[in-house]
């Protein structure tokens, strides 16, 4: 079995490729960066340890590597003879990559009609679906028509917290001992083969809501409010009794939206936030809060984990402040090399704070959630 992985980063060769290739695949990533590429074809093989106290190693064999700038052939070539495609690019990067994920299935329909399935895995709701618009907007009429019949794009959700590596071999990932992979199976091509390790289920919203709005919103908030306090890693801001606080606050929040949406048991998803706050504070792992806030312009975003939570849960009547309290703090997350942070913050300068907010969040100036966020900004500011 062949898959070809588009992103060999931190969760491309800390999970994706990790369990792809103990599932019996060969995998080909395909990268950009031209050293990740290089090594792995030259190696065939790279480490992973898990982020626990056996600190075990396990290694990733059966792999190697395709350039998306010099390889685009070979990058056709692997996708028209791959039983699977995955990527792990960055939810934005994916409209660069659906021109390469276009052309090898061209090249596939030309000769075969055998199934394909592509998953992106990605942080982000409908990640796949993105991609198909992506890649189908790149096809032909006659190849979508073909498209249709042999080839799916089903969402999924992915959970494993792989933070930025460096370490002398730069293929090696260090990362925590949790994971999970969840896919849409309605999506997936009847008489499909399951990969070993990932959780088929027939509707994915209640899965991919309750990752994106636990693990993701918790994360970031942990990012942004412990960034306001000058902590540079999550493990040091969680070490902080006043800021877990403030974090579980708004767990409790998209909590309350996602048993009410969802019909958790109140109980079992109370363990699954304590769950997500221990994985946060791992001391085995060093996730820095620059890494964890990254991208706030996408983290803003209306469909993402913090205005899409909070709109539901002023929808349902719910509570949302601890929300907006998160909502301020990215809006006041201001590193450097982030290309998005300097961006907002060059917008809240321009602009100004309510039309930022409503650029960013797509919330008018009379939304409550939006009055929120600003009242929120205030006061983090005033602190
Ligand atoms: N790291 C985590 O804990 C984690 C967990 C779950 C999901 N995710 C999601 O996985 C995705 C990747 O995150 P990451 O942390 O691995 O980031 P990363 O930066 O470590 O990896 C992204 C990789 O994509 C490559 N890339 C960029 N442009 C490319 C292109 N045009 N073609 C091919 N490769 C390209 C980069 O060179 C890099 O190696 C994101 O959507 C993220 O939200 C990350
Ligand atoms: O990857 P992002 O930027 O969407 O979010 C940063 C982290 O919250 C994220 O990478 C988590 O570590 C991961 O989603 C855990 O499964």
């Amino acid at each position: 079995m062949k898959a070809v992985h588009f992103g060999a980063g931190n969760i491309g060769r800390g999970f994706i490729g990790l369990l792809l290739s103990q599932a019996g695949y060969e995998v080909t990533f395909v990268d950009v960066n031209e050293a990740f590429v290089s090594q792995l074809q030259q190696r065939g093989e790279y480490p992973v340890t898990l982020a626990s106290e056996g600190q075990e190693t396990v290694v990733v064999r059966n792999v190697t590597a395709l350039s998306s700038v010099t390889h685009g052939d070979e990058v056709a070539a692997a996708i028209a003879d791959a039983d699977l495609v995955t990527t792990a690019v960055g939810v934005s990067i994916l409209k660069h990559i659906a021109g390469a994920v276009a052309e090898g299935i061209t090249r596939r329909l030309a000769g075969s009609s055998s199934p394909l399935h592509v998953i992106a895995c990605e942080n982000a709701i409908g990640g796949s679906a993105q991609l198909k618009e992506l890649v189908y907007a790149k096809l032909d009429e006659e190849t979508r028509r073909k498209a249709d019949a042999s080839v799916a794009f089903p969402n999924a959700a992915v959970d494993r917290i792989v933070p930025l590596q460096q370490h002398e071999d730069i293929l090696k990932v260090v990362v925590e001992p949790f994971y999970e992979w969840v896919v849409d199976a309605s999506q997936m091509i009847p008489g499909y083969k399951p990969v070993n390790g990932v959780h088929y289920v027939d509707n994915l919203e209640p899965y991919i809501e309750r990752k994106l709005f636990t693990v993701n919103t918790g994360h970031c908030s942990a990012a942004y409010l412990g960034y306001l306090k000058g902590y540079e890693t999550i493990q040091q801001a969680m070490a902080d009794d006043a800021l877990t606080a403030s974090v579980r606050e708004v767990l409790e929040e998209t909590g309350a939206v996602l048993v009410n949406k969802h019909g958790f048991d109140k109980a079992e998803h109370g363990k699954y936030i304590d769950k997500i706050l221990e994985r946060f504070r791992n001391p085995a792992l060093t996730d820095e809060v620059s890494r964890v806030g990254r991208s706030p312009i996408r983290k803003l975003s209306p469909n993402d984990r913090l205005v899409s939570p909070a709109v539901q849960a002023y929808e349902a009547g719910l509570a949302f402040t601890a929300l907006t309290r998160s909502m301020a703090a990215a809006l006041l997350f201001d590193v450097k090399d982030d290309p998005e942070a300097v961006e907002l913050q060059a917008s809240l300068a321009d602009i100004g704070l309510s039309e930022a907010v409503a650029k960013y969040t797509g919330l008018a100036a009379d939304h409550k959630v939006h009055q929120s966020v600003l009242a929120e900004y205030d006061k983090l500011k005033a602190n």
